[in-house]
């Protein structure tokens, strides 16, 4: 049957190409389905049920609290108040991230391959963050193939960069390459060409395919010319996947480094959407409520384009204490390695970890604001390097901090998560590969970070998400209220 089927694909695909989208698989009993490989129709196939099971969750359970929020909790950032809608992932605090349902194990199982046995191609998580579903191979071969035809950067961009201050850091660089990009926003012509609002996101999705199938370029760009000096750029290798290409564009092509490059890719898209560079992504691209029955209150929305949107996430990943923690760690390593030499011992490392604490510091990569144990990242990346560097002495010393920062952190008697996080291992593998500018670090991730935010920006549109615009208050207020309730509750 499976064969059968494989003939068939084959056939049709060499028949049309324009029929791509028109895959036939039998299922045995359940009779005949046709599958696509053409994710915007996958898409638009699940919408209109999506919506409906919206209106019906909002129709049958609106007036229900999901959590109250406390004077502590308006005061320190809203944390764990259940206030919003992300479909794509879900953080637990002691399991970490699952996108779409899928963990990260069982992600790097499930999801297509680019060789047997290697990491998943995070093309393939894009379409399951899209659609809910895990893509067969042709679907994330489909999605290869469209963002290849769109990584063509526009001259204009690529001489911006080259304009661009040496000392300017490659995170502002990125901000600014995905702005200058919005000039070919399809979104905002739409807008101003009067679009209906239940087609949003149409547009939307073609910027956001646009913009992910030509970030890779814009990293390996802003990499040679920038943090390497002036290297000349090198055109994507037609026969490479969307991860792999953008190692291969940077300049490095060892079979390895390619697969940690996909895993990289694969694992930093999405973390819910609470974080920086989620929330200022949705933030700056939240509509009306123009699908939801029955509004009542009013939203301030902004509906930018995925490019704007997407350049305000990116200037929140770019802080010390989100994204750009990845390249603290390696230079906080690299003081530990001036300072203490690699033969490190447990006692030394304890005194180092001590002498920034004392300092007012933070421990570069460890705590969380939401996860509570070991981030499953970070465990998925010290697998990884088990496996293809277990000698490595960065990765020993990073595998030396895990039994010793814990603890120390633990003691403090303040930190909520001693634990580390996704950024205390990255660095680890891009360091043994070559990649040794940690500038360049989060540029990396915010290539991964466009996948998450961009597919749930789609959805956004296509639900007709609003804001989250919460109610604030000034501290006379929340004193008045806090008394009044004090009040109410002794009568
Ligand atoms: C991709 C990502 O964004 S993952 C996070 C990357 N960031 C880092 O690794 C930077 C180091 N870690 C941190 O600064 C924090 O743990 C954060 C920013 C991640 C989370 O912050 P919070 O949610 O405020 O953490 P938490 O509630 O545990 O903070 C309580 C106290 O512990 C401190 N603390 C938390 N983590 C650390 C740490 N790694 N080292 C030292 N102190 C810490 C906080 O600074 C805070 O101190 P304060 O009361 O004196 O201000
Ligand atoms: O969830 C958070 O707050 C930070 C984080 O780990 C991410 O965005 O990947």
């Amino acid at each position: 049957m499976r064969a059968a089927s494989k003939t068939l694909t084959s056939l049709v695909q060499a028949a049309a190409p324009a029929l791509r989208e028109s895959v036939i698989e039998c299922f045995g009993t359940a009779g005949v389905r046709t599958i696509t490989t053409d994710l915007k129709a996958a898409l638009a196939a699940k919408i209109p049920g999506e919506q409906e099971r919206l209106k019906k969750l909002r129709k049958e359970h609106g007036s229900k609290a999901l959590g109250a929020c406390t004077v502590e909790q308006a005061i320190g950032g809203m944390r764990g108040v259940p206030a919003m809608l992300w479909e794509t992932s879900l953080l637990d605090p002691e399991e970490g991230i699952r996108f779409r349902g899928y963990s990260i194990p069982e992600l790097q199982d499930k999801l297509p391959k680019a060789k047997e046995g290697g990491e998943p191609i995070p093309e393939g998580l894009l379409w399951l963050l899209m659609t809910g579903e895990v893509p067969t191979s042709e679907q994330a071969q489909a999605v290869t193939e469209m963002l290849r035809d769109r990584s063509k950067l526009p001259d204009h961009v690529l001489k911006m960069l080259s304009c661009q201050h040496p000392d300017t850091h490659p995170m502002t660089q990125l901000a600014t390459a995905v702005l200058a990009l919005q000039v070919d926003s399809k979104f905002a012509a739409g807008y101003r060409s009067g679009i209906h609002k239940t087609k949003y996101w149409e547009p939307v999705f073609e910027d956001s395919i646009d913009l992910i199938a030509k970030l890779p370029t814009i990293a390996a760009a802003i990499y040679r010319r920038a943090v390497h000096a002036g290297l000349a750029l090198i055109e994507a290798d037609p026969k490479l996947d969307w991860g792999a290409n953008l190692a291969y564009m940077m300049g490095y092509t060892d079979e390895g480094c390619l697969e940690m490059m996909r895993l990289y890719q694969t694992i930093h898209t999405d973390h819910e959407g609470g974080n920086v560079s989620a929330h200022a992504t949705h933030l700056a691209s939240a509509g009306r409520r123009s699908l939801l029955p029955g509004r009542t209150d009013a939203s301030s929305p902004a509906l930018s384009d995925p490019y704007l949107s997407f350049a305000a996430g990116m200037t929140g990943l770019a802080g010390p204490l989100h994204g750009l923690a990845n390249q603290e760690v390696l230079r906080w390593l690299t003081d530990v390695r001036q300072q203490v030499g690699d033969n490190v011992t447990k006692e030394q490392l304890s005194e180092f970890v001590w002498s920034t604490l004392k300092s007012g510091k933070v421990v570069p990569g460890f705590g969380h604001a939401v996860l509570r144990k070991t981030d499953p990242r970070y465990t998925c990346q010290a697998g990884f390097a088990q496996k293809h560097m277990p000698e490595y002495p960065l990765f020993k010393l990073t595998a030396l901090l895990y039994q010793v920062v814990p603890d120390i952190l633990k003691q403090t008697g303040k930190v909520k998560n001693p634990y580390p996080n996704v950024d205390a291992h990255s660095g680890v593998l891009l360091q043994y590969y070559g990649i040794t500018e940690e500038n360049f670090y989060t540029v990396l991730f915010g290539v991964s970070r466009a996948l998450g935010v961009l597919s749930q920006g789609v959805w956004s549109r296509a639900l007709g998400l609003p804001i989250e615009r919460p109610k604030s208050l000034t501290m006379a207020a929340m004193e008045e209220r806090a008394l009044q309730l004090e009040s109410s509750a002794s009568i």
